[in-house]
Order: C-alpha cells, then structure tokens, then sequence
C-alpha cells in the first residue's frame, strides 16, 4: 500500500527572479542544498515559486481534456503513424513499456527538427514534422506559449542542480542552448474499463524518464501517479495546487554517476474522472554527450556509466515504446 509520505516542496523564486545581492546568493544556496537533498533522496519534489502563470497552466489541462474528448475518428487524423512513430496521436493501449500495453492516450510535440537533421535524413522517429491539431483551436497557441515558459524555467531550475552539486550556475548552459524538448498530453480513462492490455491494474507502467528533468503539470486527480522510494514502496505524487511535480531523469543520474536518482515511477488511475496530465521534458540538446561529472567521480570514484550521446537515448527509448515483443 502507498504510505502518506509527502514529497519534499522546494520554492525555486531566487533562481526565476532577477535579482543579484548578497541576500539572493545566500537564498539560492539554500535552495540548491534543498535540491541535493531531494535528488539524493526521492528524486522527486514539488515546485514552487516557478513563475509560470497559473492561468496558462490549467488552460493546459483544460485543452487537453477537450483533445481527447473528441471524436476517436477525428484523433486519429492526427495519428503518430501518420508521421514519425513518434510525433502526434497514440490511442489508448498504442503505447507500451517495458513490452506492455499501456492504458492511456497521449499527444505528443518534440523540438522541431530541419530536414538536414540525421533523424529526418534518415527517416527516424521523431524525424517528421510536429501535428497540431485544429481542434481546439486554440491548442497549438497556448502550448507553443507554454513551452517557451517551460524551457525557461527548466534553464532556471539547470542553474539551481548546478550549484546544489558545487559547479558554477552556469555549468550547464552548453549542454542545454539547444535544449530537445519534449511536450506530452496524456488522457488517463479509468483503468477499470480497460480492454486488452496484459498488464493488468497498471495505467502506465513503471519507467524513467529519459532526458533531465519532468515537470508534470497534473489536474487533481488523486492517487493516480506513484513514485517508488529507495525501500522499494509506492508513495503517492499526488497534485499540489500551485506546484509543478519535478522528477530526475536518466542524464541527471548519469552525469551525478547516481548520486541522483532517476526514479521509477507509474500511473494508477481507478475513478471516474478522466485525468489529464501535461509532461514537460526538459532535456539536453540531441548531440550532448553525457559522462559522470568530475565533481561527482569525487564522491564516488567509481564510474558506473559510459558516456551516452543524449539523442541516441532517446531513439532507443522512443523505438521501444510500441514494442509488445522483446527482440533478441
Ligand atoms: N519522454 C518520456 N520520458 N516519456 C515517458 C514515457 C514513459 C513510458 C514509455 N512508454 C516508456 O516505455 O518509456
Ligand atoms: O501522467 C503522469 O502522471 C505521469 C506521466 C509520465 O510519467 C510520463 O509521461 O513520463
Ligand atoms: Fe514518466
């Protein structure tokens, strides 16, 4: 059973407000010891003092709901093999992890990518062209707003993690100045009604996430998303008013050689309220190639990674995402 355990709430304000006097160097310090600890600990927490408009955020979630509320026949117009595999519309039990059918339907929009670009040369996923769809009209404004608030606070929130690991806040800025985002809406039914899937009493399986840093922007469904703890339980994440829940991904934890965690997580959604959710990726740019840090092979001298190039990771993963057979 998931305990009452509650995430860590970090207010991120002196990295998302100029200011540069000695109060907000010590403000900021403050913050990134609160970080460390989080990072170290869950690998996740709540976020507050972001500075992206509340108002933005539920149109969000209000958009989406009305996405997926449309017609199948119209949504499917907008189908992920319509295009790259990879950017637009997967039906309900399309996506899988780990082999596994999931149970939710999402739509998906990555950083957009010249046709010079290897992944479109190539004809890759995530090569093609983003899908917007027309109805509701206003979606492609209000998320195209949004992703500029969300790769501005992922820039701010990089600054924090650098210094709660020692480095200068600038340490990342040439990993990140062409950032690969990735924008999900996700549409939760309840799992009760589900057809199909193998996986039984799960909505979305238990994964990382691929690149730095999730921010979920959820509506307030409770006990949908778990995070597991280092015991190996199940706590809740549910949605605070106002926060953002952030989450360390796999080039967090292979740059920090582990010291922070990458954590598993899943959805599990029973109750009548469809849910809606809206992930923000932040991630580094597709060609950054990522090894432990210095700074962390102090800790640990042992290096439990190789280095990865970041797009390379993301490919596999996004190959692995309509997979129902293991391949050998
Ligand atoms: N871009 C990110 N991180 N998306 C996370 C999706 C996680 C589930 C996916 N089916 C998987 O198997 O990884
Ligand atoms: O929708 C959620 O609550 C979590 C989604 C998630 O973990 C993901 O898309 O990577
Ligand atoms: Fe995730």
């Amino acid at each position: 059973m998931p305990s009452q355990f509650k995430l860590p709430i970090i207010d991120v304000s002196p990295f998302t407000t100029d200011s540069s006097d000695s109060n907000s160097q010590t403000a900021k310090l403050e913050v990134a010891r609160q970080i460390h600890d989080a990072c170290r600990n869950v690998g996740f927490f709540y976020l507050i003092g972001h500075n992206v408009p509340q108002e933005i955020i539920d149109k969000t979630l209000k958009l989406g709901y009305e996405f997926f509320h449309l017609p199948e026949e119209e949504k499917i117009n907008y189908s992920i093999t319509k295009q790259d595999n990879a950017r637009g519309y997967q039906r309900l039990g399309e996506g899988v992890t780990k082999y596994q059918r999931d149970w939710n339907e999402a739509l998906d929009f990555y950083k957009p990518v010249p046709r010079t670009h290897p992944l479109a040369l190539k004809k890759l996923p995530i090569g093609g062209e983003n899908q917007w769809p027309e109805n509701p009209s206003e979606l492609r404004a209000v998320f195209s707003e949004y992703k500029d608030y969300m790769l501005k606070l992922g820039a701010q929130v990089m600054n924090a993690i650098a210094l709660s690991l020692g480095l200068e806040e600038n340490f990342f800025d040439k990993f990140l100045d062409d950032c690969f985002w990735v924008m999900r809406i996700s549409g939760y039914p309840d799992l009760r009604n589900a057809v199909g899937i193998d996986r039984v009493g799960v909505s979305l399986g238990e994964h990382t996430d691929y690149g730095l840093l999730t921010f979920l922007n959820q509506d307030d469904t409770k006990g949908a998303l778990q995070v597991q703890t280092a015991d190996g339980d199940w706590i809740n994440a549910d949605p605070l008013p106002g926060a953002f829940v952030v989450n360390i991904c796999d080039m967090l934890n292979i740059w920090t050689n582990n010291l922070y965690k990458s954590t598993l997580h899943r959805v599990i959604h029973k109750g009548d309220r469809y849910r809606v959710t809206v992930p923000f990726f932040y991630e580094p740019n597709y060609n950054a190639r990522i090894e432990p840090l210095e700074a962390c092979l102090k800790i640990d001298p042992v290096k439990h990674h190789e280095p990865v190039v970041f797009g390379e990771h993301l490919l596999n993963k996004v190959s692995g995402n309509f997979e129902i057979t293991e391949s050998y």
